[in-house]
């Protein structure tokens, strides 16, 4: 007899614990270790990026430009654009050997993640931050925030994830019999397409599904492709088994109508923006229809957010005003769960609104690598002419610009941070996602609690992350109720951002997304498909019912 694999134990994964931060304060060696990292990846670019299948380099003809948005004329890399031809071989690849790495006990498999882990937050850790500080714009707090912390607590903790999941076994056994459950991979590849602004986001997203026995194709954002690349370069340092998760940069109407023209495509791992998730989903139920696929794709997605803070008059209002000035323009309001909707009763307003402008005009804007400035630039012209336009409309509407208002793309991305007061609750700038920094204000009356409450609930499509700041505990209470389908991720007197993996499980609803849950056990189960085995130990000696005697 032979057997492809043993595992000669029950193991326990180690302990995991959330990946500890670094301060980066004067004279740190962290913030010393990091300058030069800067400094040498600086002297080193631009970088070539090649696809990388099986473990393989392979440059195309086509290449396309990663800029640095602090200073566009030099980019960080040039990479190759996977073709046709390209992505169909990464595809055949990555599913010819599915059954090798399912098959592997998921100990081993756990191992690969541990160690990638250990690699980012050790070894790699000071190269993968500057490429997302010069790549994606983050200062070095934000940069850490991202590219260690939560990209080795989204591997960690996945693990252990993964763990509990395996561990949910059948509560009965009859008489003389075994039940037990085995969570298959998904039979074909998942598609993972990854957003520019977060590093961690993109490694999760391969390594999610091939963490449970999964082969991924990996198409990365242009914006963001030489910290992914870095990190996809991990895993296989790791011990990933090079076709497991391919790596495949390019264009995405190649990238992804190749992918979703297979018949092998078994899930799409998306994280971006509504609109083209939409689009996908509406692809993909085209293809079902028709019966191009072997099984019904998974599709998770988590895409855009339109953010509230809703202030009650008895906040502490100097927490409120701190929070908001965090949560607006942090990475330049370049979250998902970024505050853009901000909601502050008549009685609290002029004390408020003198405190968030006077805390806001401390904030520096300038390149992301240069340690005072809190805030850096967008990622790019589409985006800096995008939220510059919605400026624009705001005023058109009428809205009064209280702060910010201007911008400057002349050598990097650089817009001010904008807060607009609006006498319209549902003004273009309260409804759509604008991601960048800019903020609405909505002053209501503190008799229209109600009125308010459904404001915030049916002024946009999205529902992703709110907050709430109240002392008192009843309007606290009753906030939370009247909102609660308004957000998947809420948050009580603290910002609507900065999830942490192992404490909030990250997701919204509605035009939010399908809210499986980042960063926790229900996300796993998404990407498996379950097999029930039941085992008999005592054969039968007697078809016939004992009701059948007479
Ligand atoms: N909810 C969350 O957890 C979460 C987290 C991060 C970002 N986001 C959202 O992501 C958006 C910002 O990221 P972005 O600008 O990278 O988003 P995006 O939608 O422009 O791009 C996301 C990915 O989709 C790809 N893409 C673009 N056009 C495509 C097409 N026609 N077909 C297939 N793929 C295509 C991009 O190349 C990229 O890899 C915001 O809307 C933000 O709210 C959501
Ligand atoms: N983890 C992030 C969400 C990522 C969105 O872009 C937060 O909660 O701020």
């Amino acid at each position: 007899m032979s057997t492809t694999s043993a595992q000669l134990g029950s193991f326990k994964i180690p302990q995991v614990e959330n990946e500890p931060m670094r301060s980066y304060a004067p004279g740190s060696p962290e913030r010393k270790r990091l300058e030069d990292a800067i400094t040498k990846m600086k002297s080193e670019l631009p970088f070539d990026v090649p696809c990388v299948i099986n473990g393989q380099e392979i440059r195309t003809n086509a290449t396309g430009k990663q800029p640095m948005p602090s200073c566009h004329a030099d980019h960080l890399c040039t990479y190759h654009k996977a073709d046709e031809a390209t992505v169909k071989r990464a595809i055949r690849d990555a599913c010819a050997a599915q059954k090798e790495w399912e098959d592997m006990p998921w100990n081993d498999r756990a191992a690969i993640f541990l160690k990638a882990a250990d690699l980012i937050s050790g070894k790699y850790r000071e190269q993968i931050l500057a490429a997302t500080m010069l790549g994606q714009g983050k200062n070095a707090w934000q940069a850490e925030i991202d590219a260690a912390a939560e990209l080795c607590d989204f591997l960690r903790f996945g693990v252990k994830y993964v763990e509990d999941l395996y561990a949910q076994q059948p509560p009965k056994n009859a008489p003389n019999t075994w039940n037990r459950v085995e969570y298959r991979a998904l039979e074909g590849f998942t598609l993972a397409i990854s957003p520019f602004n977060f590093t961690a986001i993109g490694g999760n997203l391969a390594a999610t599904p091939a963490l449970v026995g999964n082969v991924v194709i990996w198409k990365p954002s242009p914006a963001a492709t030489y910290s992914n690349y870095l990190i996809h370069k991990v895993f296989l340092e790791a011990g990933l088994p090079p076709s497991v998760i391919q790596f495949v940069p390019g264009d995405p109407e190649v990238v992804v109508q190749e992918a979703l023209k297979d018949r092998e495509f078994a899930a799409l791992h998306f994280t971006g923006s509504t609109a083209i998730f939409r689009m996908l989903w509406k692809q993909i139920g085209e293809g079902v229809g028709e019966g191009r696929y072997r099984s019904y794709p998974r599709i998770v997605g988590e895409t855009g957010g339109k953010n509230f803070h809703f202030v009650h008059r008895s906040a502490d209002i100097k927490n409120a005003v701190q929070q908001a000035v965090r949560g607006a323009f942090e990475y330049q309001g370049q979250k998902c769960s970024a505050l853009s909707r901000l909601y502050v009763p008549a009685s609290i307003w002029p004390q408020f609104k003198e405190q968030l402008l006077a805390e806001t005009a401390k904030i520096k804007v300038g390149p992301s690598e240069k340690w005072d400035n809190f805030m850096g630039p967008v990622i790019g012209k589409p985006g800096f002419d995008k939220i510059m336009g919605y400026i624009a409309k705001a005023k058109e509407e009428g809205g009064e610009v209280l702060c910010g208002g201007s911008g400057d793309d002349s050598k990097g991305y650089f817009i001010q941070p904008t807060i607009i007061q609006t006498k319209d609750p549902k003004s273009v700038t309260m409804r759509e996602e604008i991601f960048g920094p800019v903020i609405t204000a909505y002053v209501y009356n503190d008799d229209e609690i109600e009125k308010t409450f459904e404001l915030i609930n049916t002024t946009t499509d999205y529902a992703l992350t709110g907050a709430i700041f109240a002392q008192d505990r009843s309007a606290l209470i009753k906030a939370s109720n009247a909102l609660r389908h308004a957000a998947g991720n809420v948050y009580y007197n603290e910002k609507c951002t900065g999830a942490v993996v192992g404490q909030q499980p990250f997701g919204g609803s509605r035009a939010s997304g399908t809210n499986d849950k980042a960063g926790s056990m229900s996300i796993f189960s998404r990407f498996v498909s379950a097999r029930s085995i039941k085992e008999s130990f005592v054969g039968l000696d007697n078809f016939s019912y004992p009701s059948n005697l007479v």
